[in-house]
């Protein structure tokens, strides 16, 4: 328990000292809550008395009594107010503080991560299992200490008051204590089969709807949900299995006290009739006997949530502990932008995609990668972008390996337009100023013309505030291609890479897309991987990749006189299915 809440307090960061006020100010209160229970004690004690012809109460007595229960209301609620503040706040800003960390963490792991790791279970990490934490962590262990701390108080005060109600009272803490213990257990086995239930649960749902698009064309209704409503199953299987122990075993920890807190109650006046306490320390056990367990049964009711607390930060260490890429990177400004493939192979898991190749691009010409679909060319441009690490060889940019830079010393040289364009649920303003953050309306309209889309936008019912749906799904695939486009010439980097970004694009929006790619590629290093005869015949240099392997490179007029892959693709190019030019 101690090592948990030392872990949740290193998780805290710079909110531990709000945590740590919260408790104390927490406990402060409690303490007031007892100064009321002290004072019906009190109040009871003086009324025997009085009964017995012993003491006489006066208005002084009873002034004591209601200013004693004041100030236990007021400090109750002073003191409640500032640790509830004190709790939430700090919950949920070191929550928000952990999820920023994991997104720039996101930035800086290589992307197989992704392939790997399933989005359901990052999703759920950064919503679900942090939500856990956000709403439960500090109340918990707010019960948990309270009530561990009074319980002992509590003993100690009733051993000095009177060791045989004390030494039972003990008693029903030990029994209760041993059936604390086994929750506890059981909730570390539990509790990890109930966030992984979440998890699936979260992965599944995504997938079915990403998914949603194919379902409805092939009228797969059924098959489709089956892996939903498996994962559903699976996830109410474990909160099922998970509260039914728990509830059992928290009636059984409830019924050590209930039992103990009986056997006060037989044992208190079997006392009085033997003589051994007064009739007032008799009522005064007897009352004792109905709320001296009361904050240690809260204590059961949420010792299972401790696991949880524990399992949520396990899962989140998890996500934390990803290995970043540029965990020694140096901050590199480049002087020059040539671009080497050295004895580059590359995996896949096991497949070899990219076979011990060589390939220059020297700075301001473009290059234009082709070849069948598969050979490889969208992975040479994720070799470049250190999107993933070479497995043999290595890759330079102005002379320096790739992977001595920081991940965003060496993307700040790329702007890369993507043939499937994402658009974030954003305005379009936002969107084109993702290239440059702090570019003003007036630069974020220049790029905009500049990549043809800048009288479309306006035409739109709110110009350039108009909300884009997740993925830019209210939007043409040509008008969102030239947004894109519109975002890489705002953030204007030296090296522009260009995959398939006209291949899916209608007549009308090609010219415009040509247009903008024009304005987008002066002065640059350019890769593209080129689909029509046009752009590449222009090219400084192609490079005709076949099998994960540069088959031939040159001009297209040099590669067009040679006997080989690249004529006899010119030539057959009508029929030729799967080339992308
Ligand atoms: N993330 C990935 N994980 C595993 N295999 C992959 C991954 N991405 C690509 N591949 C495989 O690597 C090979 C090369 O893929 P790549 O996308 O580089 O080819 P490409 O020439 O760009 O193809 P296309 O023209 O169809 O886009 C293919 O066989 C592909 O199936």
């Amino acid at each position: 328990m101690i090592k948990l809440f030392k872990r949740l307090l290193n998780f805290s960061g710079k909110h531990r000292k709000d945590i740590i006020v919260s408790l104390i100010t927490s406990f402060i209160k409690s303490n007031f809550e007892i100064m009321s229970f002290m004072a019906v004690i009190m109040l009871i004690n003086w009324l025997l008395l009085s009964v017995e012809g012993k003491k006489v109460i006066d208005m002084t007595d009873v002034f004591t009594i209601f200013g004693v229960m004041v100030i236990s209301i007021v400090g109750k609620i002073i003191f409640s107010n500032i640790s509830n503040q004190k709790r939430v706040i700090s919950s949920f800003k070191m929550c928000q503080d952990k999820r920023l960390e994991i997104g720039e963490l996101m930035k800086r792991v290589k992307m197989g991560y992704f392939n790997e790791n399933l989005l359901g279970e990052i999703t759920a990490t950064t919503t679900t299992t942090l939500g856990d934490i956000e709403t439960i962590s500090v109340t918990i262990f707010d019960k948990v200490i309270n009530g561990l701390v009074h319980g002992a108080v509590i003993s100690i005060w009733i051993l000095i008051y009177d060791w045989h109600i004390g030494l039972i009272t003990v008693a029903g803490i030990i029994i209760a204590m041993i059936v604390y213990v086994h929750i506890q257990k059981k909730s570390k086995i539990l509790s990890p089969r109930r966030q992984k239930a979440q998890a699936g649960l979260v992965t599944s749902i995504l997938e079915y709807i990403q998914g949603m698009g194919v379902v409805k064309a092939y009228n797969l209704g059924g098959n489709s949900s089956k892996g939903v409503k498996d994962a559903i199953e699976e996830s109410s299987q474990a909160n099922i299995k998970l509260e039914s122990v728990f509830s059992s075993l928290t009636a059984l920890y409830q019924l050590a006290f209930k039992i103990a807190s009986s056997i006060i109650i037989v044992v208190a006046p079997y006392l009085l009739i033997d003589g051994e306490i007064t009739i007032v320390k008799c009522f005064i056990l007897l009352i004792s006997s109905f709320i001296i367990y009361e904050q240690m049964e809260i204590v059961g009711s949420v010792s299972s949530l401790t696991r949880v607390i524990e399992a949520s930060l396990n899962r989140i260490d998890n996500l934390s502990n990803t290995p970043i890429m540029d965990g020694d990177g140096k901050d590199i400004k480049l002087d020059n932008y040539h671009i080497e493939i050295k004895d580059v192979s590359f995996y896949y898991e096991d497949m070899e995609v990219i076979k011990n190749m060589n390939i220059k691009i020297p700075e301001n010409t473009t290059t234009a990668i082709v070849g069948p679909s598969g050979s490889g060319k969208t992975t040479i441009c994720r070799l470049i972008t250190r999107f993933f690490d070479v497995d043999k060889g290595e890759v330079t940019v102005g002379g320096h390996n790739v992977k001595d830079f920081t991940c965003e010393s060496l993307l700040n040289n790329f702007s890369t337009v993507f043939q499937k364009v994402y658009l974030f649920e954003d305005t379009i303003f936002n969107n084109i100023r993702f290239g440059k953050p702090d570019a003003t309306l007036k630069e974020v309209q220049e790029a905009a013309k500049k990549a043809c889309c800048h009288s479309f936008i306006e035409a739109l019912p709110d110009g350039y505030d108009t909300y884009v749906g997740e993925g830019g799904s209210s939007l043409s695939g040509g008008e969102k291609q030239r947004i894109s486009i519109a975002r890489a010439i705002l953030k204007d980097a030296p090296i522009i890479i260009l995959d398939e970004a006209t291949a899916s694009v209608d007549p009308e929006n090609e010219k415009n897309l040509q247009i903008a790619i024009r304005e987008l590629t002066k002065n640059k290093t350019v890769i593209m991987i080129a689909h029509r005869l046009s752009t590449v015949k222009h090219a400084d240099q192609i490079l005709v990749i076949n099998n994960g392997q540069v088959e031939q490179a040159g001009k297209h007029n040099e590669l067009i006189s040679q006997e080989g892959i690249y004529k006899r693709f010119i030539s057959a190019r009508e029929e030729a299915i799967g080339w992308q030019l």
